[in-house]
């Protein structure tokens, strides 16, 4: 596609995605669908365009304060990647020359929200938290996150797939914290890598992998995933279980739930049973109340820990749906609750950096559930670094953090039922 086709597209494609009426991997995937005859380069930068400019919307829409042309388009000039020779070919000598002024302006010159991108409401929240290293935290949220995997035990070690990986040619380290991950440099594709056809690894976060760590199910128990979506953590537990036992993938969407299915046939697992539920009181919950050994709720969150990977949550969320999301979070923790057997052990779980989607609701839920008992997380996590992974009060919670861990922002409380 001629340079100038491919910036006017993206300029209409940026338009689309700030409705922000959808999530903008959504309107992305459906332009795409829409048109077929754009090849994977011309996909590639046009989707590395809208996420550059989701990123640093704040700094971008400063500078495109000056300049000409419509709005979209200065937007998609300053989020272009790659080549500058191709992208000035796109551009007239007014818009070359503002281009080249827009370089020159070093991050000094810019005012604080133009350099950290975050909502002024976002940013108030996250600097009450980590004060000095607000700055450090703004700029790993405009990174790109990292391409980490977890090694299915069920099929190989995790030396074992690190040296198949290497020979295969990609650049390939250990995980610092969680004991079945590896880190890949880049963003190789791994569709035809036979470690990923033949299940011996799924792509999965570092601090997703552990939050599934933290349930610790054990071969033959009952157990269920409350919130499985396409079931990443579900297929962690179910290996941790040495495929035995049952576990129960729980979700209200069928549409993600199936999407487990092809990812069960890779891992070899049979013990898994994807249940599509009505909401978090449905009928096939209450029957099951008083059996089960664990129950994991990776609850429905802001996503905002994910924001090296979903920017435009950033610009989608707002105060009210953040405590919208905090009231659905306590109805399906003290919903999920109830599936536990006197002695099991309930696991909450978040993908946000937000208190009140994380310490307010799981302390909600100690007022209300005396007969849970909160458990450290601290002393819950395999290795002598579990410590700088926790906070609160003998490390009850986990905290992981974007820039102190290089995962995304999580949080997980544990509690076990009265025996
Ligand atoms: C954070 S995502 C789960 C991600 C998944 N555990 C994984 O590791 O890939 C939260 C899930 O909660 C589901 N959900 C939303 N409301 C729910 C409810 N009332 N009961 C159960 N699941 C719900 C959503 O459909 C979504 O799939």
């Amino acid at each position: 596609m001629h340079p100038k086709a491919l910036l006017d597209e993206s300029a209409s494609l940026i338009e689309k995605v700030f409705k922000f009426d959808h999530p903008a991997d959504a309107v992305v995937s459906r332009h795409f669908r829409e048109n077929k005859a754009l090849g994977p380069r011309e996909r590639a930068t046009l989707s590395d365009t809208v996420y550059a400019v989701l990123r640093e919307r704040l700094k971008f829409e400063g500078l495109a304060r000056s300049g000409s042309g419509s709005k979209w388009r200065r937007l998609a000039i300053l989020g272009f990647p790659g080549d500058r020779d191709f992208l000035k070919s796109a551009l007239n000598d007014a818009e070359k020359s503002w281009l080249d002024a827009c370089a020159k302006a070093g991050d000094a010159d810019l005012l604080a929200p133009h350099r950290h991108n975050l909502p002024e409401w976002l940013a108030a929240v996250l600097r009450d938290q980590v004060g000095d290293e607000f700055d450090a935290l703004a700029a790993s949220l405009l990174l790109p996150a990292p391409l980490d995997l977890r090694v299915n035990a069920l099929k190989k070690k995790r030396e074992a797939v690190l040296a198949e990986l290497r020979a295969a040619g990609l650049v390939a380290e250990p995980t610092p914290y969680a004991p079945l991950g590896i880190r890949l440099q880049g963003k190789p594709s791994l569709h035809k890598l036979p470690a990923f056809t033949s299940g011996e690894v799924e792509v999965q976060d570092e601090g997703s992998q552990l939050l599934a760590l933290l349930l610790d199910a054990k071969r033959g128990e009952m157990v269920a995933d409350f919130c499985a979506g396409a079931g990443g953590k579900t297929l962690a537990i179910g290996a941790a279980m040495k495929n035995t036992g049952r576990l129960y993938a729980f979700d209200t969407s069928a549409h993600r739930l199936d999407a487990i299915k092809p990812r069960l046939a890779r891992s070899g697992l049979s013990n898994v049973h994807p249940v599509a539920i009505a909401h978090e009181r449905d009928e096939r919950i209450k029957r099951l109340a008083g059996k089960i050994d664990r129950v994991l709720v990776d609850a429905p969150c802001s996503g905002l820990g994910t924001l090296r990977r979903s920017p435009d949550l950033k610009w989608r969320q707002t105060p009210d749906t953040i405590a919208a999301q905090a009231e659905l979070q306590q109805r399906i923790l003290a919903s999920a609750a109830r599936l536990l057997k006197p002695g099991g052990r309930l696991v909450y779980a978040t993908c946000s950096l937000l208190p009140q989607e994380n310490e307010a609701v799981a302390e909600a839920f100690d007022q209300a559930h005396p007969d849970f008992v909160a458990q450290p997380v601290a002393a819950l996590l395999p290795g002598a670094d579990a410590g700088r992974l926790c906070q609160g009060v003998d490390g009850r919670f986990l905290r992981l953090w974007p820039h102190r861990h290089a995962t995304d922002g999580f949080f997980a409380a544990v509690w076990q039922r009265k025996p």
